[in-house]
């Protein structure tokens, strides 16, 4: 799991999720309702588990001692919600059937097909060549099974379900080994799930780095997560992503739905613009008030 830093704790993302997850029922299910319950019950979990180990990790010297030991507490209870919940896995499974055709299908099908927009594949078939993509976050091999003459993918995930997936964190590839390296990079629910903002932006711009000039980055996020935050908006979201060095090409939610998604073009900063752009990512702005979550990027 990725550090978080945040150690503030706010209402999360996930705030409709029940505190007691005993009603929960064990294994997977097709409800569609108990499915997100549950994958938000482990977006807030996961979130919180993050800001504890932080906390316990960088306190020891300040904090009281009667703090330490309530975090302690706490984060054994949400390691056993975690565990009893069925881990990672589980929520993985839980995520596999959101992306079932009865849902609509996985978010590759959006990013297949703007990729054939841009005429991707005569392009590819005419050099002899095949995009390199990177998909982060992918829980199952063979997503993009209907493009092999023209995609060459790279699945990793943090928790490998399939011998074709690579065991791997993202936010530990190395740069130096990866700088300019591939033709695409997939994001696919992966920003939202990721605890720390900071994090989230560090994501982004190892994707930059990774991506060679000219290179595409796909992210699909929940719709809550701009529509319904505190601290983001679609606008601010899209300009942050120019101040990391992407221009968007495409785009696409509508009003009452579920998902949104991007596909960026890497395109190189002027470097002079770099320093003011970022000072507007770096902290939290309110956009809307009340009965909101927290996501948020920063850089
Ligand atoms: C909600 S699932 C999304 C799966 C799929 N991409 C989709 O769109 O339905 C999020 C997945 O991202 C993975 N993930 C989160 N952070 C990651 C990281 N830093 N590196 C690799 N995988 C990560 C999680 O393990 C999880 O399997």
């Amino acid at each position: 799991m990725p550090k978080g830093r945040n150690n503030t704790r706010k209402t999360p993302v996930t705030s409709s999720a029940p505190s007691d997850h005993s009603s929960l029922p064990s294994g997977s299910s097709n409800r569609p309702q108990v499915t997100r319950t549950i994958i938000r019950r482990f977006h807030v979990l996961i979130k919180r588990q993050t800001q504890l180990q932080q906390l316990l990790q960088d306190g020891t010297a300040k904090k009281r001692n009667q703090a330490l030991t309530s975090a302690k507490a706490e984060l054994a209870n949400i390691e056993r919600e975690i565990h009893d919940l069925g881990g990672l896995a589980a929520y993985q499974r839980m995520s596999t059937i959101g992306q079932g055709k009865d849902r609509g299908g996985g978010s590759e099908k959006v990013l297949i097909g703007w990729l054939r927009q841009l005429g991707l594949p005569e392009e590819l078939k005419c050099k002899g060549t095949k995009l390199c993509l990177l998909e982060v976050g992918a829980l199952k091999p063979d997503n993009y099974a209907s493009c092999h003459a023209w995609v060459d993918v790279t699945p990793i995930d943090l928790h490998s379900q399939h011998p074709n997936i690579l065991e791997q964190d993202f936010l530990l590839m190395d740069p130096e080994e990866h700088r300019e390296k591939w033709g695409a990079i997939s994001l696919s629910l992966v920003l939202n799930f990721v605890p720390d903002a900071k994090d989230r932006g560090r994501m982004l711009r190892l994707a930059h780095s990774m991506l060679h000039s000219g290179g595409l980055l796909f992210v699909a996020l929940p719709l809550p997560c701009i529509l319904n935050s505190r601290y983001t908006t679609a606008e601010h979201y899209e300009s942050l992503m120019v101040a990391v060095g992407f221009e968007k090409l495409q785009s696409r939610w509508k009003e009452g739905g579920k998902m949104a998604y991007w596909l960026f073009r890497r395109v190189d900063r002027t470097p002079s613009t770099t320093y003011q752009d970022h000072v507007l990512y770096e902290k939290k702005i309110v956009f809307r008030t009340g009965d909101r979550n927290n996501f948020v990027i920063l850089l």
